[in-house]
């Protein structure tokens, strides 16, 4: 039978051989995820399923892996990143990435994407169950019953109609609790340094203060990401600050509260109650404040866990990794560029070429990398274009090492500033890309491109010279004086050579004045044939640009 449950369904440690030498990409899941989502990689990819594997074993297997796949229960730390040589995707099935280092993942050019809307209902939905639960004592009333108790009049819990439900985080998961909580009847007030008033009204609620929120709420529920800025949000002060009767839920992440403070706040009395799903470590210590209260309402990190949603995260996260192993962009990546439309791979493709012939034209090192967009592709979101172009700068230096993940951050670490561009007029184009490198002593070299209707790259311009090279080959590219017999010279040293000529293009500026000319060749010339070529008198200078 098929299911959508996590993998390993009730008991969730599976221990499959870790990869041998396929050729397939290897894919491997770190944490339970559904059977949708692994029948989808299985399609094309060998997966690996390892949801037992300890962080030394994982240290030990990963280079084998062009993917991984978790939820929050693996630590994609800085150093598992290093020790994965052929990752090109962390897949988190799911919205939280704080065990996914991204700084170590982009420096890597590893791409981190998330789920970040499957889950957000299943989410939203625990929280309303934590907080109904914890304002009926539903917890403690099963577990006195369970022991043979019927303490009927010792739980006598509160209504929440009418009460004010605190928000803090008003994003996806925020807003969704809001828009429920409304419904049954609470008022809302929201804390969000990110939003503006619109979200928390349209769903009949107050964008507020924090103090606002900590001091008026009745239940107070956190749905904010852990950061530096929000660790211990809630603490000490802010549950002296609460009223007496105010319930605290968090379904977001362990740190956002103050565990120590929670427990002492609710043992004490200075608030109502807790539920928590979420803890600081997980699985808590066993003698985690919050876990032995009798009075706070813990789960173990059961927010996602619905087969709604577990199935919608496997099978994004696997088109995700798909898409990825496939060389396209991820949609959800959180260290990359999105492609806003389809409309602009084209230009994608054209603008790392452009940047791989510019690298290997230029003689000297490069200060300034201009990036100028003209015509229609200057409408357009270019950041994944610049990305490319910086990726094509670098890979004739880096190799493999660089991609559109980690470019930038390359660029910067080798001083290389980059200046954008636009305008939307280009007068001989519909789309013009056009790529200047500047080097320290002044020096400029040029180099332009658009797209032909058939998608054809097309490299237009080498320094002044209008040229017309389908950028898809190996090639080389002359300098110098427009004289009779150059072409049939460096011709016959090619066919000298073995080497066929699969194209050439021309350029002069004047009658007798500068040339160039770009020669498509089908196999790679030796040192011998450069020796040959420079021997003519009228060829300044030959470049290998190799694409
Ligand atoms: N318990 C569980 O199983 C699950 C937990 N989560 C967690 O829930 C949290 C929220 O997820 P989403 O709503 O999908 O994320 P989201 O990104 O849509 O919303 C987060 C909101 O927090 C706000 N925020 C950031 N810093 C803030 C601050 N200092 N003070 C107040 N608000 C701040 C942001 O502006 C944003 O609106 C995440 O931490 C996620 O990992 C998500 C799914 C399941
Ligand atoms: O998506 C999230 O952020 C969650 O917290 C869900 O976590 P999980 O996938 O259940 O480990």
């Amino acid at each position: 039978m098929q299911s959508d449950q996590p993998a390993g369904g009730e008991n969730p440690t599976v221990t499959d051989q870790f990869a041998g030498s396929q050729e397939q990409p290897q894919v491997l899941i770190c944490d339970p995820i559904a059977e949708a989502g692994l029948e989808q990689l299985r399609e094309s990819c060998a997966v690996t399923v390892r949801t037992d594997a300890s962080s030394d074993e994982l240290h030990q297997v990963i280079d084998q892996y062009d993917a991984m796949v978790v939820r929050s229960g693996t630590d994609v730390s800085a150093s598992l990143i290093d020790a994965a040589g052929n990752l090109k995707i962390v897949g988190r099935a799911g919205v939280g990435v704080d065990n996914i280092d991204i700084e170590a993942a982009t420096d890597a050019g590893v791409i981190v994407a998330n789920a970040p809307e499957a889950n957000t209902v299943a989410a939203a939905e625990h929280a309303l169950t934590l907080l109904l639960a914890s304002a009926r004592n539903v917890s403690q009333a099963d577990s006195d019953l369970s022991e043979g108790d019927w303490n009927k009049s010792e739980y006598v819990g509160t209504e929440i109609r009418g009460k004010t439900l605190g928000v803090v985080g008003f994003g996806r998961i925020g807003s969704e609790v809001a828009r429920r909580a409304n419904a049954l009847g609470m008022d809302i007030v929201a804390y969000d340094p990110f939003v503006g008033p619109e979200p928390v009204e349209s769903v009949g609620g107050e964008l507020c203060s924090f103090d606002d929120v900590v001091e008026r709420a009745d239940f107070i529920t956190v749905h904010t990401p852990h950061t530096d800025e929000t660790h211990h949000l809630l603490g000490a002060s802010e549950f002296e600050a609460m009223k007496e009767t105010t319930h605290v839920v968090n379904a977001s992440r362990g740190g956002v509260i103050d565990e120590d403070a929670l427990a002492a706040a609710v043992e004490s009395g200075e608030i109502g109650g807790a539920a928590i799903d979420v803890f600081e470590r997980e699985p808590p210590d066993p003698d985690n404040p919050l876990v032995q209260s009798d009075d706070v309402l813990t789960t173990p990190h059961l927010g996602a866990s619905t087969t709604e949603a577990q199935r919608g995260v496997a099978t994004t996260i696997a088109d995700q990794v798909l898409a990825v192993l496939n060389g396209e962009m991820a949609s959800t990546a959180l260290n990359a560029p999105s492609l806003e439309s389809e409309h602009i791979r084209p230009y994608v493709d054209l603008s790392e070429k452009l940047g791989q012939v510019l690298t290997q034209i230029v003689d000297e090192r490069v200060e300034e990398l201009e990036i100028a967009y003209s015509g229609e592709v200057a409408d357009a979101d270019t950041e994944p274009i610049t990305r490319a172009v910086q990726t094509g700068y670098l890979s004739p230096i880096l190799g493999r090492q660089v991609n559109i993940v980690n470019a930038s951050r390359l660029m910067e670490k080798r001083n290389v500033q980059v200046v954008e561009q636009s305008t939307n007029v280009d007068y001989d184009f519909t789309s013009l890309i056009k790529i200047t490198g500047r080097t320290g002593n002044g020096d400029e070299q040029v180099v332009a491109g658009t797209v032909f209707g058939d998608s054809t790259p097309t490299l237009v311009r080498i320094g002044q010279h209008r040229v017309d090279v389908p950028l898809e080959s190996h090639m080389l590219l002359f300098k110098g004086s427009d004289e009779p017999g150059v072409i049939g010279h460096v011709g016959s040293i090619l066919s000298r050579h073995s080497i066929n000529i699969a194209g050439m293009y021309n350029s002069r500026e004047t009658i007798g004045g500068q040339a160039i000319m770009v020669i498509v060749i089908d196999t790679e010339p030796t040192p011998e044939t450069y020796e040959d070529l420079l021997d003519i008198d009228e060829i300044h200078a030959v470049d290998e640009v190799q694409l």
